[in-house]
């Protein structure tokens, strides 16, 4: 399966985590904004229209840098996850779909439960931040 998530950074260098909703898998846990890229989307595209549904901002292609990406095997699908860097967007996140939004500081993000795959990524995050 093939997911394109995002950290977005604010000017305090603090990364925006959303929590998933009840009913989904891994419900409760704090992702990066996301979801799934479907047939025919490039992964900025599909990034780009999810922050649109998620969290209501827009942003562009020429603003997001990619950092990493996470490959891991769950039970029943293997998950491989670009992951991008923006620090440029439009309006204001809000909350469409998650249980909560938070910004958290590079140092904290161990605070906040997330799904395995996303483990590898914290590391990442310290160093950029
Ligand atoms: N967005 C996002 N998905 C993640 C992360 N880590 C991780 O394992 N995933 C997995 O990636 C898969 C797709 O995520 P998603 O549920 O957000 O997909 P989506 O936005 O397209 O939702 P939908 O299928 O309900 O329309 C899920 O199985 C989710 O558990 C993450 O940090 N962000
Ligand atoms: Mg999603």
């Amino acid at each position: 399966m093939l997911v394109v998530a995002v950290a977005l950074i604010d000017s305090d260098g603090r990364v925006l985590l959303a929590q998933r909703p009840e009913g989904k898998n891994l419900a409760g846990l704090w992702e990066f904004p996301g979801g799934k890229v479907e047939d025919g989307e490039s992964p900025e595209h599909a990034l780009i229209r999810e922050l649109q549904e998620e969290l209501g901002i827009g942003t562009w292609k020429s603003c997001l840098a990619p950092l990493t990406f996470v490959s891991h095997a769950y039970a029943d699908f293997h998950l491989l996850m670009p992951l991008f860097v923006c620090r440029r967007w439009e309006g204001v996140p809000i909350n469409r779909e998650h249980q909560a939004l938070k910004w958290v500081r590079a140092r904290d993000l161990s605070d906040y439960p997330m799904p395995p795959a996303d483990l590898p990524v914290i590391p990442v995050l310290r160093d950029l931040l």
